[in-house]
């Protein structure tokens, strides 16, 4: 992205310089012909007006593909920028309600189980007080990992803010969903940054939702029944998952 802002850049300079030539050759055309008061034929007429534009074409032409190829390429990251949270490179909020709606609305997908997770890192404030936010946000990036590691494609994988996270399991059983939830509390329980020569770790609480019996849901559904479930795990000591069936 960066690259292609500073190959706009150039793209511009370029069109300048390819402006001032044209001036400059058409004011020089002009300047010539007072000049010399030039008597010339009908030949050297047509053949001076074409000059400019010969000598000029490939640069002009050059310019507006390059102008074209830019403004495409970079149309193409800002949708991708709008979609994804960009200390954790996962989908943002936004895009993953997007991503499960999707899922959902398909007709196909309409009676299938699946599990939905909400993921909050225990404490983390405290790591922020101790360490300071950069260390937050290296711990949050960690755990961005974790989770794509952990629940790859076709699981989608958000951070819907803060230190809240999501995981969306298609056609996940009740028991697939369990086995995640516990992999992934152990992995961040074991997990440790570095930062000023210290060892951070930062555990995690998850609250599972899981739509059973293939009953037409709402992802809005879905959020809260997870939601009551992370109280819950919060509330019987961080650290573990707690599972509300629906
Ligand atoms: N470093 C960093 N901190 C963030 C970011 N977004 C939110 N926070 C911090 O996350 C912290 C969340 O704190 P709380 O809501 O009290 O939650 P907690 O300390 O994890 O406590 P429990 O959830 O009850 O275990 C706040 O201090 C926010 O400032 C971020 O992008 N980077």
């Amino acid at each position: 992205m960066r690259e292609r802002l500073q190959n706009l850049g150039r793209v511009k300079l370029v069109g300048a310089i390819t402006l001032a030539a044209v001036v400059l050759a058409v004011l020089a055309n002009l300047f010539i012909s007072w000049l010399f008061d030039f008597q010339t034929t009908w030949f050297e007429d047509v053949f001076r007006a074409a000059v400019i534009p010969i000598f000029l074409a490939p640069l002009l032409s050059w310019y507006l593909v390059g102008m074209f190829y830019l403004l495409d390429s970079l149309e193409k990251d800002m949708s991708v920028l709008a979609r994804i949270d960009s200390l954790t490179l996962l989908s943002n909020r936004r895009y993953f309600y997007q991503q499960t709606s999707d899922w959902l609305a398909t007709e196909s997908n309409r009676s299938r189980v699946y599990a939905f997770f909400i993921l909050d890192l225990d404490f983390f404030k405290g790591i922020n007080d101790q360490h300071g936010h950069l260390c937050g946000d290296k711990m949050l990036e960690r755990f961005g990992v974790v989770l794509q590691e952990i629940a790859p494609s076709p699981n989608i994988v958000g951070r819907l803010g803060g230190e809240e996270f999501a995981v969306f399991l298609p056609n996940a059983s009740q028991q697939e969903a369990e086995n995640l939830a516990v992999r992934i509390c152990q992995t961040m329980r074991c997990s440790v940054i570095e930062w000023d020569g210290e060892k951070v770790s930062c555990s995690v609480s998850i609250g599972v939702s899981i739509n059973m019996n293939g009953q037409k849901s709402t992802i809005e559904n879905a959020f809260k029944y997870a939601d009551l479930a992370l109280y819950e795990a919060k509330k019987s000591g961080r650290d573990c998952y707690r599972v509300y069936l629906s």
